[in-house]
């Protein structure tokens, strides 16, 4: 099985790449491509960083080659890590809008030479973003179950580690789901929280104690104070804001660490790599395995009554011919609010790309 890196020469898709060989994801069998711009620095970046590649893991380096043009991209799973990225800097506020649009035709070009030139059955782990974005586009060219990205499932392991680091365990003993938007319109899915070891009512109550009376119905409004007050001491005080998110619970420290971890300078490459990675796995395997992701649903998961159409993070079965199923059992109330709040939002988003909710890409 081969694997093909859009964006490559990126700091996402460098750490993608190292990421692959050392977790000995590809076999020395298997083929990864480096996707670079003829245009660009990324194109000769792209034969330096397969030479780097080679002298690092020469033992147990899959065969690396370059590819400078969409239409030469050739491989079963495709990461699509190319593109602008928001700035990484204090108080830098992105331009949303603009980033949308310069993506969306970095999506809609490698979208349509995927589908006019590849085998038909390759599946693309979106990284870049708006995740939303990249998934409806890509979506549309090449069928809805062909694309995941990769936003809910970091977020999830955010999530689970989170909740670990509170409970004193490791993350591995802790199950559950962040859904909804990559960003600040996650959805911490409480209810999906599983701790090995605690029996149900344990669990609940350790829930309820990391909760501490809050509801989903604030979550957003604290995001928003947390920025303000991390925007702040980054001034002049960066220790200081780590510190500070230190006392805040799991699911706002899910958010704002990573956001002022981009804000630092330092960037969230490595976390976002090692998420893209497990998923790639996951194709790979040739098993079927419960993950979260951003996927373009078509009615077949209800929320509070209301079947959901368009992008959205859920927890999915992952398998070798991209996603099946969705597994999300009736959310809790405040969860579901927050959920068809954030499905609205990035329908909103896609509107006027003709990519909302009614413009639903059927297969
Ligand atoms: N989903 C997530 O959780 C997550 C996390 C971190 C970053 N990201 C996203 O991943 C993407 C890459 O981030 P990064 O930090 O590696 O950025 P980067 O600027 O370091 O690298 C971007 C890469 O895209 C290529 N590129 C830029 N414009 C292009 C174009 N028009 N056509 C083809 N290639 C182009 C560049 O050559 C470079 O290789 C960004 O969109 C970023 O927002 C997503």
């Amino acid at each position: 099985m081969d694997v093909a890196v859009l964006g490559a020469t990126g700091d996402v898709g460098r750490q993608v790449c190292a990421q692959l060989i050392e977790r000995r994801v590809l076999p020395t069998t298997s083929r990864l491509q480096l996707v670079g711009r003829p245009d660009g620095s990324s194109g000769r970046a792209s034969y330096g960083l397969r030479a780097d590649l080679v002298d690092a893991y020469d033992e147990h380096a899959p065969l690396i080659d370059v590819a400078l043009h969409p239409d030469d991209v050739v491989a079963d799973v495709i990461v699509l890590a190319a593109g602008r990225t928001a700035p990484a800097r204090a108080g830098a506020v992105a331009d949303r809008a603009a980033l949308a649009a310069e993506n969306h035709a970095v999506f809609a070009a490698y979208a349509r030479s995927i589908a006019e030139h590849g085998s038909g059955h390759e599946v693309v782990v979106v990284v870049s973003n708006p995740v939303e974005l990249g998934v409806a586009v890509v979506a549309r060219e090449l069928g809805r179950h062909r694309v995941i990205g990769m936003g809910a499932w970091l977020d999830t392991l955010r999530f689970r580690r989170e909740v670990a680091v509170s409970l004193g365990v490791r993350r591995h003993r802790v199950g559950g789901f962040a859904a909804g938007q990559h960003g600040d319109d996650l959805v911490p899915l409480w209810s999906t929280v599983r701790v090995s070891g605690l029996d149900a009512d344990e669990r609940r109550r350790a829930v309820a104690q990391l909760r501490g009376g809050r509801s989903l119905d604030g979550f957003g409004a604290e995001i928003d104070e947390a920025k303000v007050r991390l925007g702040g001491l980054m001034v002049d005080d960066v220790a200081g804001a780590f510190d500070l998110v230190e006392t805040w619970p799991p699911d706002l420290r899910g958010v704002s660490r990573p956001w002022l971890t981009h804000q630092s300078g330092a960037k969230t490459a490595a976390a976002t790599a090692n998420a893209t990675v497990d998923l790639v796995d996951t194709v790979l395997d040739g098993r079927d395995i419960v993950v979260a992701g951003q996927v373009a649903l078509a009615g077949e998961v209800e929320v509070a009554g209301t079947p959901l159409h368009g992008v959205l993070g859920v927890p999915v079965v992952l398998g070798p011919e991209g996603w099946s199923r969705v597994l999300l059992d009736e959310p809790e109330p405040d969860e579901a609010r927050r959920l068809l709040a954030t499905a609205e939002r990035i329908d909103a988003m896609l509107r006027p790309w003709g990519l909302g909710a009614g413009a639903e890409v059927a297969r």
